[in-house]
């Protein structure tokens, strides 16, 4: 999904069968229209229980919304009661049918206030996640080489097309002893973000890596033909051209490409297509340290707010 002010793509990936899923790098303006598609794909809470973190918990009782206003950026501050009927009842209809929001994201966004504090507090054990590394509060902090796992399903052989690479990790089960008969084994398929580490646009930016490698989450580490700049909340040139080559460019050539932003109108790449025509990653490292450190861009309209406010996992709203 597509939010216009900072061209900011959230991706939704559900399992079929289980019905649970994740989200990636919501966007809080955009959230009401999240939990609706949410909602219409029938998609379920994942994980039950309270939250554990009791100082996210103290900002209930208003709700934020940021935007442009005559004077520039701004951050409205509301009360529930203010807030118009549209957007409160369709994130309440996340609470009413106990839908999923696993809401995930690749770093501290500058540009936008995350949507995970809001999801959050209106869905009883939604838990937001985010790399330690960046130094934000969320429930579960993650780091390199873990793995966000958010689907389960059983399959019987007989469902896989003969000859078909079988995609994610398989569990095998044991064939069913004492009917005379060995049935075929069942194999049991669990879906999982790989977080890859990918420093550079800010230390704690990663990348989540679908299990059978044919998605990567790039978040501003790649962007389609470009990626994230360097020049604020302790970016690295060096470090992000050696993230990319190590950790994304080492990826399958046809493995999918997905970054948090595009402003040129593009939706997705490859990685074969960015090793070989990603007009800054293919420079030396040295050339692409000068050009990085040259690219006198504006600052983000929201980043004065932006960054406080995803430091403390966004704005939070009453569950209740
Ligand atoms: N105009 C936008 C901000 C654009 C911007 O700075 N984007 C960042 C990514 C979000 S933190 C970036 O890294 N851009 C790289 C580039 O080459 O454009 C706004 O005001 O929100
Ligand atoms: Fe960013």
């Amino acid at each position: 999904m597509f939010e216009p002010v900072s061209c900011t793509y959230t991706y939704l990936l559900g399992d079929r069968e289980s019905r649970e899923a994740v989200l990636i790098d919501p966007v809080l303006e955009t959230a009401p229209r999240d939990a609706q598609l949410i909602k219409e794909l029938g998609l379920r809470l994942l994980y039950a229980g309270q939250s554990r973190d009791q100082t996210l918990g103290s900002q209930r009782g208003w709700a934020a919304v940021s935007g442009v206003g005559r004077r520039g950026p701004e951050l409205l501050s509301l009360r529930e009661k203010d807030l118009g009927w549209d957007f409160r009842s369709s994130l309440y209809a996340l609470l009413d049918l106990s839908l999923l929001s696993l809401p995930v994201n690749t770093h501290c966004h500058a540009d936008h206030i995350t949507g995970s504090g809001l999801l959050r507090s209106l869905l009883p054990g939604c838990h937001s996640v985010i790399s330690r590394l960046s130094g934000a509060q969320a429930d579960l902090h993650i780091e390199d080489g873990d793995s966000i796992h958010f689907g389960r399903f059983v399959i019987s052989p007989k469902r896989w097309p003969k000859g078909e690479p079988v995609p994610f990790t398989l569990h095998q089960e044991p064939p069913r002893q004492g009917t005379g008969k060995t049935a075929a084994p069942a194999a049991r398929v669990v879906l999982a973000l790989e977080t890859r580490a990918s420093p550079g646009h800010t230390p704690g930016c990663v990348t989540f890596v679908l299990n059978d490698q044919s998605m990567a989450f790039t978040g501003d580490a790649l962007l389609i033909r470009g990626c994230g700049r360097t020049d604020f909340q302790q970016g690295c040139a060096k470090t992000l051209y050696h993230s990319v080559h190590e950790k994304i460019f080492t990826l399958p050539g046809d493995c999918l490409v997905y970054p948090a932003h595009d402003y040129h109108g593009f939706t997705v790449s490859t990685v074969e297509e960015e090793r070989t025509l990603n007009p800054r990653l293919t420079l030396s490292c040295e050339e692409f340290v000068k050009l990085m450190d040259n690219l006198n861009l504006p600052k983000p309209q929201q980043i004065d707010f932006a960054v406080p406010a995803n430091m403390r996992c966004g704005v939070q709203t009453p569950t209740s």
